[in-house]
């Protein structure tokens, strides 16, 4: 993992740390609106201790009511790494000024020079400006006001809605070219793009939800709701395209996730995450295991069609086997193999009529 990573890791956790519903923002939102103003440090290592001048030991566990009483005094309020204990109040920070800073109050001068001097959180709340501003290492982050964010995060909802109906057609799509056998890697890599625009709208979401903590209780659930099945269909297509058959989609889904950023996915790259590493051409034939259709048989035990594509390999060899070549694989009596003649009939059937709409 890089840096860059590392740190906006640690920054989706900051901000669910004194997201909304949290002990920390509660006591922050209290300090706003009584207009004290406050500068608070969370961990208390030795390269804060070498910065701290003065102040109060208070060494007690941390409580909203605390955090605003005490920010009534001048100066900073140490708490723990984890912010559930108040260590120190009243404390003058003195960080070396020869430390770049880009802001113009004491407060927050002093605030972005202990975050980069000692890479500690240091978080804001100003007096005047009724602005929460976080700082960590080089990073610096102005809270930005609740309904904003809302209006953020239900415009992406609504955008995700839109791609999970375009995610549905080109699904559609692929099924029909599935049963005739005409999917292209071309075929493969659309339906892939729009998977990726799924994953880069929920990024987009997860960073709201993080911020939003409690008040984004019901944007997770909507995302919830669009994202999952859509996963779910991925992880299939990903079982029946990839250069080996992949035991493990979840992760390669994930990967997936990982390399999805503002930039549209080059087409290599999407297949070299499949495992494929030389040039492939678009207009090429590409047959699927069958995960995907098979899982539409409905109630067929997962264990019987893994044994199927064992000995099958592909879907087009599923599709023409007859209820007796169904019949031999370990696992299915003729019933089961009927049962997974006529699940296919009827799924292909629907399909084709799903197309003419
Ligand atoms: N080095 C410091 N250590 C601890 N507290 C500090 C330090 N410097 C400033 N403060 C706190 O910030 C308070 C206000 O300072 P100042 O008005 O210059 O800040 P500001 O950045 O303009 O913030 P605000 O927007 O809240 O006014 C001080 O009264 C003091 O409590």
């Amino acid at each position: 993992m890089d840096d860059k990573k590392l740190q906006q890791k640690s920054m989706s956790e900051i901000l669910q740390l004194i997201a909304p519903g949290t002990p920390i923002r509660e006591g922050i939102d209290n300090v706003l609106r009584a207009n004290t103003g406050g500068l608070i440090v969370l961990g208390y290592n030795d390269r804060i201790k070498a910065i701290v001048d003065g102040g109060f030991t208070i060494n007690c566990v941390f409580s909203p009511s605390y955090l605003y009483e005490l920010a009534k005094m001048d100066g900073a309020i140490i708490l723990n790494e984890s912010g559930n204990k108040i260590l120190i109040a009243n404390a003058q920070l003195a960080p070396d000024p020869s430390i770049s800073s880009s802001e113009t109050g004491m407060r927050h001068r002093t605030a972005e020079r202990v975050a980069k001097q000692t890479k500690s959180l240091v978080i804001a709340i100003s007096q005047r400006r009724n602005v929460i501003t976080l700082y960590q290492g080089n990073f610096r982050y102005a809270l930005k006001d609740i309904s904003v964010i809302l209006t953020k995060a239900n415009q992406a909802i609504q955008t995700l809605e839109k791609y999970k109906l375009v995610f549905n057609q080109s699904i559609a799509n692929l099924s029909v070219l599935e049963f005739e056998e005409l999917v292209t890697y071309g075929d493969l890599l659309q339906v892939l793009h729009r998977v990726e625009m799924v994953i880069r709208i929920k990024k987009e979401l997860i960073t709201y939800l993080n911020e939003l903590g409690t008040e984004g209780r019901l944007v997770r659930l909507q995302m919830k709701e669009l994202v999952t099945d859509i996963e779910e269909e991925a992880m299939l297509i990903i079982r029946d395209y990839a250069y080996v058959n992949q035991q493990k989609p979840v992760e390669m889904l994930l990967r997936f996730q990982d390399l999805v950023s503002s930039e549209v996915l080059d087409d290599n790259v999407i297949m070299k995450l499949l495992g494929f590493n030389n040039y492939i051409h678009p207009d090429d034939h590409v047959c699927p295991r069958g995960y995907r259709v098979l899982n539409k048989i409905p109630r067929l035990p997962i264990s019987i069609l893994e044994n199927l594509i064992n000995q099958f390999k592909t879907l087009p060899n599923v599709l023409k086997a007859s209820v007796d070549d169904l019949d031999e694989v370990e696992g299915i009596g003729e019933v089961m193999a009927r049962k997974i003649k006529e699940g296919l009939k009827l799924f292909r059937e629907q399909t084709f009529a799903d197309r003419q709409l």
